[in-house]
């Protein structure tokens, strides 16, 4: 195994259907620009693994003989010679992991630590050598673009290729278009949704699947957890002209997704109703969104349904006050139709924004948000799924100063990361 190299995986936006995708119903999501870089390098110490993660202020070594390798392998399935991503988290391995995680006294750390370890322990062995792990991320932390998947997404590719169950990436982006079967980027989708799973509990599985494909689809997972999710690709997004915008709330996903949890256990008939209404919501803008033609007509189907959606995710009692206010401020602006999006509570808000309006307020819209602390964000829709940057690809005069760990710590903001690596301009970016 070659080190050093990195690895890359995108947020993403949901457009319709957050929280009903946990229940089974169709969802509409497409990746961002925003991405998690994560950068492996060899340990000095060949028995330390090490946990570099600024952003969420993580930074964490273990000695890899106090691991129980054999007990937790003992749990472990195997599938045609590669680990199984099984339908739900192991409690013998997660028990067996408590004692190595118990010096994390953060729950945030406990959980991306456990979430490193789960995966780590199933893809690699007690024979690899330590190795640094380090993460960056040019996406808002629990904001509801999916940070946690495409973190995921970035381990479950890393450990995948140095376990040896995966080879690095070789595809240009181009090539991607052709290839619709993809048993290696399966491989990683099957084994970042394990990683949702330490982070969210019950996640839908949406984000991970955008995290590792790009691009835009359609998403279901089905009733029967064993049987796999049907996942339809949107080739063809239409031109929508979005705003995201952070309302810089925070808020834990594993939370929210319990509050609706308990609506549902409250109000079995009444919940089921909502989330029927979202399922209708997301076919009727499948149907809008894939026509061959996308007009004023389709455009204005589109707002409509972004405020239906918002209504009810209302509902749910998932939104937050600052994403009404966020809402209320574009309406009275009349710049487009907003809807949180994510898991909400917080976190970030869509506006499709309608084709007359002047770029002078639009501006005048985001300095208003400004005013409330929001940020809003440019960035583009149906952006690229999870690739590798192996350090033989990358031009020799930039090889030193990309694959420095001094310098991935280094950069101030999502601006200096993306001008160093970002996956469009920094030639030798390969995809699964
Ligand atoms: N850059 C990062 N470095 C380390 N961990 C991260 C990073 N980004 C996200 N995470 C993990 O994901 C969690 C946030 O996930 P979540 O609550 O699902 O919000 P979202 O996915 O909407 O951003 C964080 O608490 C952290 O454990
Ligand atoms: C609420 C949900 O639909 C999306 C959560 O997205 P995020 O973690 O808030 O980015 C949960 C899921 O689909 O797993
Ligand atoms: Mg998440």
């Amino acid at each position: 195994m070659t080190l050093p190299f990195f690895v890359s995986a995108p947020g993403k936006v949901i457009i319709f259907g957050e929280h009903s995708a946990v229940y089974s119903k169709p969802a509409i999501a497409a990746a961002l620009s925003l991405r998690a870089y994560l950068l492996v390098t060899p340990s000095k110490d060949p028995k330390k693994i090490t946990l570099n993660f600024p952003d969420v202020e993580l930074s964490h070594s273990w000695n890899k003989e106090d691991i129980p390798w054999d007990e937790i392998q003992a749990h472990v399935q195997f599938k045609d010679g590669r680990p199984l991503a099984t339908e739900e988290l192991v409690p013998e391995i997660t028990n067996e992991l408590s004692g190595v995680l118990s010096d994390l006294e953060s729950s945030l750390h406990y959980v991306a630590s456990h979430c490193f370890l789960y995966m780590y322990t199933h893809l690699c062995s007690k024979e690899i050598p330590g190795m640094t792990f380090s993460i960056r991320s040019t996406l808002p932390i629990g904001a509801g673009l999916g940070s946690s998947a495409s973190v995921s997404v970035c381990l479950a590719s890393a450990l995948a290729v140095l376990g040896g169950h995966v080879q690095h990436a070789t595809l240009h982006q181009n090539d991607k278009v052709t290839k619709n079967h993809n048993p290696e980027a399966d491989f990683i989708d099957s084994w970042s949704l394990i990683g949702e799973k330490c982070y969210h509990g019950n996640p839908s599985g949406i984000d991970n699947a955008v995290a590792t494909y790009g691009g835009a689809v359609m998403y279901q997972r089905m009733k029967n957890p064993s049987q796999p999710s049907v996942r339809t690709n949107m080739r063809n997004l239409p031109p929508l002209k979005l705003l995201l915008t952070n309302t810089k709330i925070p808020r834990s996903t594993a939370y929210l997704v319990g509050q609706v949890g308990k609506i549902n256990e409250k109000y079995p008939k009444t919940s089921a109703s909502i989330l029927e209404a979202m399922e209708h919501l997301a076919n009727d803008a499948y149907q809008i969104m894939t026509r061959p033609f996308f007009g004023k007509e389709e455009k204005e189907k589109m707002r409509e349904l972004v405020n239906i959606n918002h209504g009810l995710l209302v509902a749910l009692g998932v939104s937050h006050p600052s994403l009404e206010n966020i809402k209320i401020i574009s309406e009275v602006n009349k710049i487009g139709a907003t809807k949180l999006t994510g898991a909400g509570g917080g976190g970030c808000a869509i506006t499709l924004v309608n084709d007359d309006v002047a770029e002078e307020t639009i501006q005048r819209t985001i300095d208003e948000f400004k005013t409330h602390g929001y940020e809003t964000y440019e960035t583009t829709l149906g952006g690229k799924g999870v690739a590798s940057l192996q350090f033989d690809l990358v031009k020799e005069d930039l090889r030193d100063k990309v694959f420095s760990d001094e310098a991935f710590a280094s950069y101030k903001d999502r601006f200096e990361i993306d001008g160093v690596l970002s996956v469009d301009n920094l030639e030798g970016w390969r995809f699964w």
